[in-house]
């Protein structure tokens, strides 16, 4: 579905993603983790088609270099950041309305921001203004109005950055229930391992945006590669 082929973006002398290469299959939950600085946000940038790039990315076979923002969320990729990308001064509806003016392929459907309002849980709070509500209601109007330009893949950069251990189990609930209830593609930047074992089928790290290991979680958070440019040892 989603293919990296020889993908670099390098920011004059330096290298933030040097020459990755890795499919997303259909229905997957595939994460990504790594050091700060590893390149993560940026590869999400360039598939979000921020920056132009060398190599190759292609979604459902169609190359998507040198598309815009906007057509490549057309195409049916979507994303969430670090920190949510609000606007304080609309409501929560409104919020997910934008998502759907965005990206929907047939034009505004108010029936489906009312859907994604009830999916994430908002729909008591549709009125309400952004910038008075919580983190975790930030985080999810922030994924509602992802899903509000109907993904095929959803690209969750940190989700449970600032989260505490009740906030990240019901995000990582819902994650689950947009992966299987609405059959959405997850791609996951996170650096709980935990929730990465626990969400994730298969599992990249990269390290000064080079590949060290990818595949099973359980294996690759094993691996002594990823223990020694990530994990650490412990000591
Ligand atoms: N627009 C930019 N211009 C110049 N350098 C950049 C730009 N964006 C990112 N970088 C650099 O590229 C490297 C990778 O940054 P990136 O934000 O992708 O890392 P990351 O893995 O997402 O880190 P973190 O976990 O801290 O969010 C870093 O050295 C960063 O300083």
């Amino acid at each position: 579905m989603l293919k990296l082929t020889n993908v670099t973006k390098k920011f004059g002398e330096l290298t933030a993603v040097n020459s990755l290469s890795f499919t997303v299959s259909k229905g997957q939950v595939f994460g990504i983790a790594g050091p700060n600085g590893a390149g993560k946000s940026t590869l999400y940038n360039l598939i979000s088609g921020l920056y132009p790039f060398e190599g190759a990315i292609s979604f459902n076979g169609k190359e998507i270099a040198g598309l815009s923002p906007h057509q490549i969320a057309k195409l049916g990729i979507s994303r969430t950041f670090q920190i949510p990308q609000i606007f304080p001064s609309l409501s929560v509806e409104k919020s997910i309305g934008v998502g759907n003016h965005f990206g929907s392929r047939e034009g505004f459907e108010q029936d489906y921001v009312d859907k994604v309002l009830e999916f994430v849980n908002l729909h008591d709070k549709r009125h309400a203004m952004v910038g008075q509500l919580n983190l975790l209601d930030k985080k999810m109007i922030m994924i509602g109005a992802a899903l509000a330009t109907k993904p095929e893949v959803l690209m969750l950069d940190e989700p449970m950055a600032g989260s505490n251990a009740k906030e990240i189990i019901q995000l990582m609930e819902l994650i689950q229930r947009i992966n299987r209830d609405l059959g959405v593609t997850i791609i996951i930047i996170e650096h709980f391992m935990k929730v990465l074992t626990e969400l994730t089928e298969k599992l990249l790290i990269i390290e000064t945006g080079t590949e060290i290991c990818c595949g099973d979680p359980v294996e690759v958070t094993g691996d002594p590669r990823v223990i020694e440019c990530y994990l650490g040892d412990g000591t």
